[in-house]
C-alpha cells in the first residue's frame, strides 16, 4: 500500500489522513523527521505558512524535506502548503522551501472574501470540483516547466511541475477525494 505522509507540525491534518485514507492509501502524520524514510510522498497542509515556518525551524525539518524533495519523492502543497512550496512569495526576499517555480502572493483574494467556495475545472481531476478558500494564497506567476491545473476567476489555484502539486484551496475539507487521487497518482507513477 502506498504510504502517504502529512506535515503534523500545524494546520488541517486529520482531514488529509482522512481523505488520504478514502482514496486506498495509508496516511502517516509526520512529526519527527526519520519518519520521512518511510513514506513515498508528502502532503503539506493549510494553515498558517509562517507558523508553520517557525515550526519547521523549531524541529530541524528544512533540510530533511529539501533532501526528500531531492530524492524525487512527490510533495503537494495545500494552502499554506503551497506558500512553503513555492519559490517566490511577493513581498518577501526568501522562499520557504523554495522547490515549485511559481510566485505566489499571500491572502490575496481579498478580505471581503476571506473565505469562499468556488466550483472549478482542474485539469486531471474533473469539473465541478468545489474549492474552500480560506484566506487563501493565489499563484501570480508560473515558470516554463508548469502546467496550470486550474483558475479561477482568472488567478491561478492549481499547479503542478513534475513531482510538485501546489493548489491555493483545502481539497481535504470536502467529501470529493479527487484532487488528492491525483496527488495519489503522481505517488504511484513515481514509484
Ligand atoms: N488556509 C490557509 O492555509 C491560509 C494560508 C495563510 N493565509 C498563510 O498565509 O499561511
Amino acid at each position: 500500500m502506498l504510504k502517504i505522509g502529512v506535515l503534523g507540525l500545524q494546520g488541517a491534518v486529520r482531514e488529509h489522513i482522512r481523505s488520504i485514507e478514502a482514496c486506498g492509501a495509508e496516511g502517516i502524520i509526520i512529526k519527527k523527521t526519520n519518519q520521512l524514510n518511510e513514506i513515498d510522498g508528502l502532503i503539506i497542509p493549510g494553515g498558517e505558512s509562517t507558523t508553520m515556518r517557525r515550526l519547521i525551524d523549531k524541529y530541524n525539518f528544512m533540510q530533511p524535506l529539501k533532501e526528500f524533495a531531492s530524492s524525487g519523492k512527490p510533495m503537494f502543497g495545500t494552502c499554506a502548503g503551497l506558500i512553503l512550496l513555492a519559490k517566490h512569495i511577493v513581498d518577501y526576499n526568501e522562499p520557504h522551501l523554495g522547490l515549485l517555480d511559481v510566485k505566489v502572493e499571500r491572502n490575496s483574494f481579498g478580505r471581503q472574501k476571506d473565505s469562499f467556495e468556488a466550483e472549478l475545472t482542474i485539469t486531471g481531476v474533473g469539473e465541478d470540483f468545489v474549492g474552500v478558500f480560506i484566506r487563501a494564497p493565489h499563484i501570480v506567476e508560473v515558470g516554463e516547466d508548469v502546467e496550470i491545473l486550474s483558475k479561477h476567476n482568472g488567478r491561478i489555484v492549481a499547479a503542478r511541475q513534475g513531482q510538485f502539486l501546489g493548489c491555493s484551496f483545502h481539497p481535504e475539507l470536502t467529501d470529493d477525494n479527487r484532487m488528492t487521487q491525483l496527488f495519489i497518482n503522481m505517488v504511484k507513477e513515481s514509484k
